[in-house]
């Protein structure tokens, strides 16, 4: 044997068994890397399992999490009115898990009032991302004594005498905004949604800011407030990465508070010169001014401590934030369901046209408005079909025995539901069909008032609601003298699409013109 191919032939199997050796070492390291990875997905599909079941107990809910750890996410990130119709009529408490979180929705009148008047338990729910949408410091993420003192001194922006003072800004925006709907469906009927959106946004905005903030101002958050919503969906990325729809969110949110800021600062100013109240800025810096002047005088504590331009443009902006969604949908289907009606809309004008004392084009005063009892029925009618927020979602914020067999993990949340108890046969004869009538006073829905749920209950229940129904009543008052309009139905106009709160599925297709108010003159 030549010694330089023993040599070699020694080289080349010395070769082969390291081969061997890497690769039997390479199939233990795979193998035992693939059998952990592959044991730890097992563990955590069946630990997220096992955690569902002990936290479901009792209540309705799939038997198992049918997609293991996400559980129905691809669902709620397009939400549908018939599978959360579903979902509240499987048992008055049900259940579902997405990803790590545990959700109960409660669908029963008396379930969802003693969710939302349990402080000690539970506390509103915001999805991750409006803590930096609406900035950590936000008044809304304050919790109990705190919440309730910040809210004591705001509950006067919203008293009879602050809502005398902001009509006459509201009825200026219609006047503008209904010229302006003339004007965009000239040419044809087309879909409202949209331009109901504007018109509340600028209502608010007016209502809220004055003439402190600019036609232009006005005109960019108006038009750009849909981010804010698209940015605040329940199911949305939590992290503001560039370019997605938080980015544009919280970029739309920014500037507004930044307006509001200016505003604050030009109201300040104002009402230090013991200028006239015409906003709700006004009515708070008024009201702080008068509370510090009260304590300087007396030697006393003051009532309502100074707030900053920050401090007022975040709580403002809240105030956009409650009533912008709401107030869309409401306006939304009071338009398509009065078109439907002619019936109804003709006593709308009817009794719209005897509080002017039969002139059409007087202004509204608050006087005026507590004499429109048709016009009210209409309204709470049409939030009472189509309630604007269908859930509320809490948090539980320890164990909370809900019912006598079933008890709320702490950190689950807790979804009161209020469409069903708004369509409550026993209480709403005919529940699915729009009835004003039903409101009038000795009806058993006129005294249910344990069922009337649109605008929550409890220590949070809505701030604005006085407002909001005003506002409708005199916009669709206003609308029924000046404006003759008609919609287009199609198969969709009944279905309800869910965008933060309802809207028909066609986007309310009206075309509107202007009535001869010589014509309309008593
Ligand atoms: C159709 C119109 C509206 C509807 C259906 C509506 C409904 C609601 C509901 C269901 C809640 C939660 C209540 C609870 O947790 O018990 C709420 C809270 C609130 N709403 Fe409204 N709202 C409307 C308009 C407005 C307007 C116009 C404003 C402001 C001017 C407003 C300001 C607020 C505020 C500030 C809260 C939070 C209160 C708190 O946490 O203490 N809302 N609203």
């Amino acid at each position: 044997m030549n010694s330089t191919a023993s040599a070699g032939s020694l080289g080349s199997d010395a070769i082969a068994g390291s081969k061997l050796v890497l690769a039997l070492e390479w199939i233990q390291a795979n193998t035992s890397f693939w059998s952990v990875m592959l044991t730890l997905i097992i563990g955590i599909v069946v630990y997220d399992q096992v955690n569902y079941l002990i936290k479901k107990g009792s209540i309705v809910g799939p038997t198992f999490k049918i997609w293991p750890i996400m559980g129905p996410f691809l669902e709620s990130v397009d939400p549908k009115f018939e599978e959360y119709y579903n979902k509240w009529m499987s048992g008055p408490l049900s259940c579902v898990s997405v990803f790590h979180k545990f959700v109960v929705i409660a669908s029963t009148r008396d379930l969802a009032r003693k969710i939302l008047t349990s402080p000690a338990y539970v506390k509103p729910c915001v999805v991750d991302v409006a803590i930096k949408i609406l900035r950590p410091t936000n008044w809304v993420f304050l919790d109990g004594k705190a919440h309730l003192d910040y809210r004591k001194g705001l509950n006067n922006l919203f008293t009879r005498k602050s809502l005398g003072i902001y009509l006459p800004h509201q009825e200026n925006i219609y006047d503008q905004y209904f010229d302006r709907f003339v004007n965009v469906s000239k040419n044809g009927p087309i879909p409202f949604m949209h331009e109901f959106r504007e018109i509340n946004c600028a209502v608010s905005l007016r209502t809220f800011c004055g003439t402190y903030i600019t036609e232009d101002q006005v005109r960019i958050i108006a038009d750009n407030y849909y981010k804010i919503t698209a940015a605040l969906e329940l199911v949305n990325f939590p992290i503001v990465l560039p370019f997605t729809k938080t980015w544009y969110g919280k970029k739309c949110a920014d500037m507004t508070m930044d307006i509001f800021a200016k505003c604050a600062a030009m109201s300040k100013k104002a009402m230090a010169e013991k200028k006239e109240v015409t906003c709700t800025m006004d009515a708070w810096i008024k009201a702080m001014n008068d509370s510090r002047d009260e304590a300087e005088a007396n030697g006393t504590k003051r009532s309502i401590r100074e707030f900053t331009n920050k401090e007022i443009s975040e709580t403002i902006f809240t105030f956009l934030f409650a009533s912008q969604d709401a107030s869309s949908s409401a306006t939304t289907w009071l338009f398509q369901l009065v078109a439907d009606n002619p019936d109804v809309l003709e006593k709308i004008r009817a009794e719209q046209l005897a509080v002017r004392g039969g002139d059409p084009t007087k202004r509204i005063t608050l006087d005026m408005v507590d004499e429109m009892h048709y016009t009210n029925m209409v309204v709470k009618e049409c939030l009472r079909l189509r309630p604007p927020v269908l859930m509320v979602p809490y948090v539980a914020k320890k164990d909370y025995p809900i019912s006598e067999d079933y008890t709320v993990p702490k950190g689950a949340m807790v979804i009161p539901t209020l469409y069903p108890s708004l369509h409550d046969p026993e209480v709403y004869d005919q529940p699915e069909e729009f009835i004003p009538e039903r409101w009038e006073e000795g009806t058993t829905a006129s005294k249910g008032h344990k069922n009337w749920l649109v605008f929550g209950t409890g220590p949070h229940v809505c701030l604005g609601q006085k407002y909001a129904v005003m506002h409708f009543m005199t916009m669709i008052g206003k609308a029924s003298l000046e404006l003759e309009w008609s919609h287009t139905i199609t198969d969709l106009s009944e279905k309800i699409k869910v965008f933060a709160t309802i809207f028909p599925q066609d986007d309310c297709i009206l075309q509107f013109k202007r009535r001869d108010l010589h014509a309309v003159a008593a």
